[in-house]
């Protein structure tokens, strides 16, 4: 079990440094909001919910003493909405050292976004790809004004349930089979995975990493897997010990050196894949893969504002034919 963070680590300070957290009004992102505003850092929170997330900035300001701790309200399963607050927060902000990609849901039952998308994937792989890549000239141009010597980030808390899944590109949508949403959420983790392979060939100058928080005491296990929850009562990491290694990316100068584009469990980089296992992909479906995000990102950027509000169940949408 994870022992807390080392003595080099606990001298960190990161005043004047800018972190973007999505779904930082609870459990693992909560954690991580709090560690970073505790050692200096500008906090912005990315939540859905605005009472919880007044609530969780509150306590925030409260236990760290630092008032640099900014909110924005965005419904990460609706990607048009995703991409409109990364723009927006491109231009109005001058600096993004480090964005974590938190938010992640388990559905269990398919249900279709106000762009055609199914919502699972909408909220773990579009949202974390239109963000990222909206953010990614923020980040370098954050490195390029002045952060000499220290690497601009992006980390994505993934899950170990992605070891079971190869990439699967012919169907991100899940129309074709039975909607399994444990697998569908396996799924979109080990395509997070595979985004940030790619994402780190692309871009040398910011330091990407995905990570396994382990299994953890937090309302996303006890909601989406109730069974689970009580087969492993007394056995979940406590809501610290999962943060510990995207804290550990998010602020150690020492995690910043490892190569980019890794997967960490307990602040170490492991294989993406089991030994032996079936879960290997080709180049072409890589390929396939970004550049069916690629086209989706680029359809919707390219709609006008009054398509977007079409119903959520239009199965006409110019996205999905
Ligand atoms: N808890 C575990 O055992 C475990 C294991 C592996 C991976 N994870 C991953 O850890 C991450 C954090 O989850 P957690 O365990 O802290 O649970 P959690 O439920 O406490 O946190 C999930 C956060 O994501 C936010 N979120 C979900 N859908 C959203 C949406 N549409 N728009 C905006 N925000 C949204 C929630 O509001 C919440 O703040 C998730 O990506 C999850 O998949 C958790």
């Amino acid at each position: 079990m994870l022992c807390g963070f080392s003595v080099a680590f606990s001298n960190t300070q990161v005043v004047g440094r800018s972190f973007m957290v999505t779904g930082a009004s609870s459990g693992i992102g909560r954690v991580t909001a709090m560690a970073i505003a505790k050692k200096g850092g500008t906090v912005h929170m990315v939540c859905r919910n605005p009472d919880k997330a007044e609530e969780a900035r509150a306590d925030i300001i409260r236990e760290s003493g630092n008032t640099e701790v900014h909110v924005h309200i965005v419904d990460m399963s609706e990607t048009r909405k995703v991409w409109e607050f990364a723009e927006a927060f491109r231009k109005q902000y001058s600096v993004l050292n480090v964005l974590v990609n938190n938010a992640g849901c388990m559905l269990h039952k398919r249900e279709l976004n106000a762009d055609g998308l199914e919502k699972s994937f909408a909220t773990n792989t579009m949202a974390v790809y239109v963000l990222t890549r909206t953010l990614i000239p923020l980040l370098q141009r954050t490195g390029i004004q002045g952060w000499y010597g220290q690497t601009q980030s992006s980390i994505t808390v993934s899950s170990g349930s992605m070891f079971v899944q190869k990439l699967k590109v012919d169907d991100l949508q899940s129309e074709n089979d039975y909607f399994d949403g444990v697998l569908v959420y396996a799924q979109n983790k080990r395509q997070q995975v595979v985004l940030t392979r790619q994402w780190a060939k692309a871009n040398p100058i910011i330091h990407f990493s995905v990570m396994h928080p382990g299994w953890v005491e937090t309302p996303a296990v006890s909601t989406s897997m109730p069974e689970f929850h009580k087969m492993m009562k007394g056995r979940l990491r406590t809501v610290e010990q999962g943060a510990d290694t995207v804290v550990w990316l998010a602020l150690c100068r020492a995690a910043s050196r490892t190569r980019s584009g890794q997967f960490f469990q307990d602040r170490k980089a492991v294989p993406v894949h089991l030994p032996l296992a079936w879960t290997h992909s080709s180049s072409e479906d890589i390929q396939s893969f970004m550049g069916q995000l690629e086209a989706l990102a680029n359809a919707i950027q390219s709609r006008r504002p009054d398509v977007s509000s079409s119903s959520s169940t239009d199965l006409s949408n110019p996205l999905l034919v």
